[in-house]
Parts: C-alpha cells; structure tokens; sequence
C-alpha cells in the first residue's frame, strides 16, 4: 500500500437518486466513509465512461471537494448498446412495457447492466473511472416496482428479475456492486484516509 494520501474533506456522494444512495450505502458500508449529497445534475449525453467523468467534473465545481458519482445505463445488445445513459427518459416516457415493446422486432432479448462510477480529487482533478458489468435479459416486469428498471431485468443464471431478489442478493452480483468493488480496491492502493486534515 502507499504512504497514504489524506483528503482535505471527507468524499461527497452526489445524486439525486434515493434508491442508488441506499445501495451505494449498503455496498460500502464502512469500507469508505463518505457524505450524500443530494443534487440534481445534468443529464448529459455520449459515451456512459465520458458522461461519467463529466459529471464528477460538474459535481467536484459543485461541492468543492472530493466526490463521487455515478452513472448507470440499461443497454439493449439486439439495439446496439441503447438505450444505455438514456435510460432514465425512456423508462420515463415510455415505463417497463414500452422498453419490452423496443425489442418485439428482435429474437434477442440479451442486455447489459452498467454502472460508471467516477471520483475526483476536486475541482482542478482528472477524474477515474470504474465500470461494473452485469448481463441478462430483459423481461416482462416482475416484482416490486420501487427501482427503476429492476423489474425488467433479469441478470444471466437467475429465474428472479432483480426486483424479486432480496436486496442483498442484488447487492452481490450487481453492475453498482462490481463498480464499487473496483473503486474500494483504488482507495486501498492509494491509501487514502479520510479524517478531515485540521490544517486544511
Ligand atoms: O442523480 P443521478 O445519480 O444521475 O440519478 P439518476 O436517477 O438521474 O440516475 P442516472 O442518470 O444514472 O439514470 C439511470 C436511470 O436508471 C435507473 N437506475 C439506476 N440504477 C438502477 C438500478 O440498479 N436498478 C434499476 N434502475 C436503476 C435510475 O432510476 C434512472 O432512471
Ligand atoms: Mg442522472
């Protein structure tokens, strides 16, 4: 491990997703202290990594400090990869039936869960990125309707959508959990600690 790298100001978790912040907090427990932040930031446009990277960017001017963010995508492989970061206005627009209607055309079903985390050092800071992977298929809804597309997708070697799983089944084998494991294992490479530095 490093020397260790201490942070001026603990790490902020910015999104304005409720059910992202409840998973991310079950992911890391302790392994990385952080503070939320609730914050609505744009929904920018391109590849998921780019639109992930920028948005730390826009968070770190944001909170002026150390952050983290992340952005998931639901991509279609029979579709090229989409709807993928624009998800969130198809799943708005057009709800669970309308996303199974997009692939009626197609014998392929097959899709990909992808979580993009990105962390910057602050304002002037290159951010990294993480990505997390989890394939399946996409499905009829079933289970709970209290997250997103969770419904609709049923991850490859699973008879349970993720909205059937217990949460913490989902928080073993998802895209945010693979991410996330990615990130945790930087932190400990860097050495990070997070105390607040007083003579900052
Ligand atoms: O503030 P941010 O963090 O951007 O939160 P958001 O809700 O805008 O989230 P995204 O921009 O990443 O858009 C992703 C969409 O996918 C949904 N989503 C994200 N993670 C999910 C998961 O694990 N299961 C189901 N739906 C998810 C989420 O509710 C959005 O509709
Ligand atoms: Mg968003």
């Amino acid at each position: 491990m490093a020397s260790g790298l201490v942070l001026p100001r603990p790490v902020t978790f910015v999104t304005g997703n409720a059910k992202k912040l409840e998973e991310v907090r079950a992911i890391l427990g302790n392994s990385i202290p952080f503070q939320s932040l609730k914050l609505d930031l744009p929904e920018l446009q391109g590849e998921p990594e780019d639109i992930s990277k920028e948005k730390a960017s826009l968070a770190a001017i944001q909170v002026n400090g150390p952050v983290l963010v992340e952005d998931t995508c639901l991509c279609f492989n029979a579709l090229k990869g989409l709807p993928g970061p624009y998800i969130k206005w198809f799943l708005q627009k057009i709800g669970h039936e309308g996303l199974n209607n997009l692939l009626m055309a197609y014998e392929d079903k097959s899709g990909y869960a992808l979580c993009a985390f990105s962390f910057s050092l602050g304002p002037n800071a290159e951010p990294i990125t993480f990505l997390g992977r989890t394939p399946g298929k996409i499905v009829p809804p079933r289970g709970p309707n209290d997250f997103g597309w969770d419904p609709i997708f049923q991850p490859d070697g699973y008879e349970q959508t993720y909205a059937e799983m217990p949460k913490e089944e989902k928080n073993n084998i998802s895209h945010r959990s693979k991410a996330l494991a990615l990130v945790k294992s930087h932190f400990t490479e860097v050495g990070y600690t997070f105390q607040i530095d007083p003579s900052v």
